[in-house]
């Protein structure tokens, strides 16, 4: 198999809620990691932080409270102490998992910091949940005191929510390429990347969380990584989810995937940001694949043997009209 410039997007799922819960997620996603990285592939991984963004930020906030002398510290520098917490841990279990399989790679985590407009429409509307799930008295408690924003996600009780704008530029973007031209595998633009503005000239962190689907198709366009894999709970995405009449897609053209999305298919918040970064990478990158899949299926989805593809309406032309053309051939023959 040729060597692939590979975007991997790590899911909430595959990190824990407490440090050792973590570590020993980020073991099994290293494995997965590290079985690419042997077959020569070269890797860049992103990752989220919606649970940690949430738990730093309000362990924080608790110390600025209750202790004496403890700043307040925004949300940026909590993201970025999110990058730091994951990357450490992806760090370590990659440097485990390749020494027990005697395999020599460089491994770094870069600081990404990811610039965003300071118009941009999702600083008045957060839809972004953060930490822990809240029963509804909780999430009210905290909203008339603290002023924060909450919504029911998913069945599992009520979370924070905070703005997230759309990633425009990522900052560190020629040190990651580089790195990974290196073969180093990078850990990079970890939570969506810190969101900052340009103020006068400087750059300056803002209160939002960006979406790590969003940040890792912008870093695989960048690259022009040859596939975005998005790496999370499901093995495939589902029309009618969760219905009797659920049906899983192996593979859908951009066009297929705006029908579907138009047709409000996908979650917010959960599988829409995903299905949406792959048609955005594809759009732009036709040459590349996007595929959303399990970290237990990634193996397989490299090789098209499952997971969701989303292709460019282009290359699905192309397949068609060279299948036509064999049609042709055999009718003749
Ligand atoms: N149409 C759909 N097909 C498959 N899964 C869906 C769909 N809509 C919502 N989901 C849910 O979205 C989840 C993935 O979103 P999320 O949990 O936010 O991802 P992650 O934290 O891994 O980035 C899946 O585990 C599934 O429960
Ligand atoms: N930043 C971000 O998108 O995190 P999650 O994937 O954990 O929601």
């Amino acid at each position: 198999m040729r060597s692939r410039k590979i975007v991997i997007a790590l899911g909430g799922n595959a990190l824990g809620d407490t440090p050792q819960s973590q570590l020993a997620a980020v073991q099994k996603a290293a494995g997965c990691i590290a079985d690419l990285a042997i077959k020569g592939h070269r890797i860049v991984v992103a990752h989220g932080n919606g649970p940690q963004v949430g738990m730093i930020n309000l362990a924080m906030d608790y110390s600025a409270t209750n202790g004496p002398h403890i700043p307040i510290i925004p949300l940026a520098e909590c993201g970025a102490m999110s990058q730091g917490y994951i990357g450490y841990h992806l760090q370590q279990a990659l440097y485990d998992v390749f020494r027990e399989r005697s395999f020599r790679r460089e491994i770094a985590s870069v600081v990404t910091q990811v610039l965003v407009h300071e118009d941009d429409a999702a600083f008045g509307k957060p839809v972004k949940p953060i930490g822990k799930f809240y029963t509804w008295e909780e999430a009210l408690k905290i909203a008339s005191e603290k002023g924060f924003q909450f919504v029911e996600d998913s069945g599992r009780g009520f979370r924070r929510v905070v703005a997230s704008p759309r990633p425009q530029r990522i900052l560190e973007l020629n040190v990651i390429r580089r790195m990974m031209e290196e073969d180093v595998v990078v850990i990079a633009a970890g939570g969506g990347g810190i969101p900052v503005v340009e103020r006068d000239g400087r750059l300056q962190g803002v209160d939002a969380v960006v979406d790590k689907d969003l940040s890792s198709a912008k870093l695989a366009e960048d690259l022009e990584a040859d596939m975005l894999m998005i790496l999370t709970a499901v093995d495939r995405v589902c029309v009618n989810f969760n219905r009797p009449n659920q049906r899983p897609l192996d593979r859908i053209t951009v066009q297929e995937a705006i029908g579907h999305m138009r047709d409000g298919q996908f979650a917010p918040g959960s599988m829409l940001p995903k299905v949406e970064a792959c048609v955005e990478f594809v759009k732009n990158n036709p040459k590349g694949e996007a595929v959303i899949t399990s970290l237990d299926q990634a193996p397989k989805a490299i090789l098209g043997e499952a997971g969701t593809r989303i292709v460019s309406d282009r290359s699905e032309e192309s397949k068609i009209k060279k299948l036509r053309s064999v049609d042709h051939v055999i009718s003749n023959a």
